[in-house]
């Protein structure tokens, strides 16, 4: 009988793109493989139609760190989740789950308990998220990008595997990437990517003076859904609301990058030796990972950090130009510093915890 592996992960891209770097290889090798993600989220349109994959839709609960009167009603679809999800495995019987994490992430790891599936997670972010400090007492392994993140982990659980790259984004091509953008070669391109659900404050700070910037660089701007500004048709100006299979293309064309603080999205600038300036969400936002991740960076030397109660217009602007002057110095360094191997180390860690032997 064919092996089988079921992913799960959603909310935003960041807990997607590492399933779909691991997808094609357990496809190759002969698996059947299925995505347990929730009815409307992020993953169902980028995990969905992909050939081979099964996509399995479950009802889902938000974990809010906020008032909301959802809060009350989620428990109920969070118990729905874990019925359906205990249930599909009950009848799929997969070797393995991989999560990386998310809040549809919570049912489909207590599912795979309550059937007895072995399950491994992924942290990307330097300390766990909060789907996955809830998963872990379920899980067989627990496999971390940041070194520093075993401390916050049974010590017979974690694992150090490194940040997963998707092979495609090395593959990309500054030629295509200019001419989607209707960019010239002559003028200096700065990629401006908000997260997975793009940056309000970024988008704001950034069109607040854009034809001025417009003089200095080019500027291809992934704002998030719903957060493109038709009005805004400029010479040397493209939007994007989200950005799939051109990414690579946008990343190669890029001389510079501005981003929030994205575990996945930091490690593929540094996969690429993009010059970087982190503008991580702030912890009034969120946990405050991204800061951490960006301190992070910050120390080895990887990048420069803006943080938000310090962005002015005039900061902004010194900091691009900081990042232009010294943006030789910063890719020796990212070259110097590649991680290789990581992926693999990930896909033996789900294929042991399946009872494969090692390849
Ligand atoms: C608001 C929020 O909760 N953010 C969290 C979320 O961010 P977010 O979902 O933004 O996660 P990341 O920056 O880690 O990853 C984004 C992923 O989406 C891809 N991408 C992005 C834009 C685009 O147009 N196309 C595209 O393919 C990037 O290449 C990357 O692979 O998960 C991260 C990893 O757990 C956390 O560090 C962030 O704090």
């Amino acid at each position: 009988m064919k092996r089988r592996i079921a992913f799960t992960g959603g909310g935003s891209a960041g807990h997607v793109t590492v399933n779909l770097a691991c997808i094609p290889y357990f496809l190759e090798a002969g698996w059947e493989v299925a995505y347990i993600g929730s009815e409307n989220g992020i993953e169902r349109e980028l995990a969905q139609d992909l050939r081979g994959v099964r996509y399995e839709a479950i009802s889902t609960g938000k974990l809010r760190r906020y008032f909301d009167w959802k809060n009350a009603t989620d428990p109920f679809r969070v118990a729905k989740g874990v019925w359906q999800a205990t249930r599909f495995l009950s009848q799929w019987k997969p070797d393995v789950i991989f999560s990386k994490g998310g809040f549809v992430s919570v049912p489909v790891v207590m599912g795979g308990w309550l059937n007895r599936i072995p399950v491994v997670i992924h942290e990307s972010d330097l300390t766990p998220g909060l789907a996955n400090r809830l998963t872990v007492p379920f899980a067989r392994k627990v496999c971390v990008t940041f070194p520093e993140t075993l401390e916050h982990l049974p010590a017979k659980k974690g694992e150090w595997v490194g940040a997963i790259v998707r092979d495609e984004l090395m593959r990309g091509n500054r030629e295509r990437g200019l001419s989607l953008c209707g960019f010239t070669a002559e003028k200096p391109v700065i990629l401006i990517m908000g997260g997975s659900l793009g940056a309000k404050r970024i988008n704001e700070a950034l069109r607040d003076r854009l034809s001025e910037r417009l003089q200095r660089f080019q500027i291809a701007h992934i704002c998030g859904k719903g957060q493109v500004d038709d009005s805004l048709q400029l010479k040397g100006y493209k939007q994007f609301a989200y950005v799939k299979e051109e990414l690579p293309d946008l990343l190669a064309m890029a001389d510079l990058v501005v981003s929030r603080a994205g575990s996945n999205a930091i490690f593929e600038f540094l996969a690429l030796a993009k010059p970087m300036l982190l503008i991580p969400l702030s912890q009034k936002a969120s946990r405050g990972d991204q800061i951490l991740n960006a301190k992070s960076f910050e120390r080895q030397g990887f990048c420069q950090v803006l943080l938000e109660e310090d962005m002015t217009q005039e900061r902004f602007d010194q900091e691009l130009e900081k990042l232009w002057e010294l943006r030789t110095v910063y890719r020796e360094r990212l070259r110097q510093s590649q991680e290789v191997d990581s992926l693999k180390r990930l896909l033996d860690v789900i294929r042991q915890a399946a009872g494969e032997a090692e390849t």
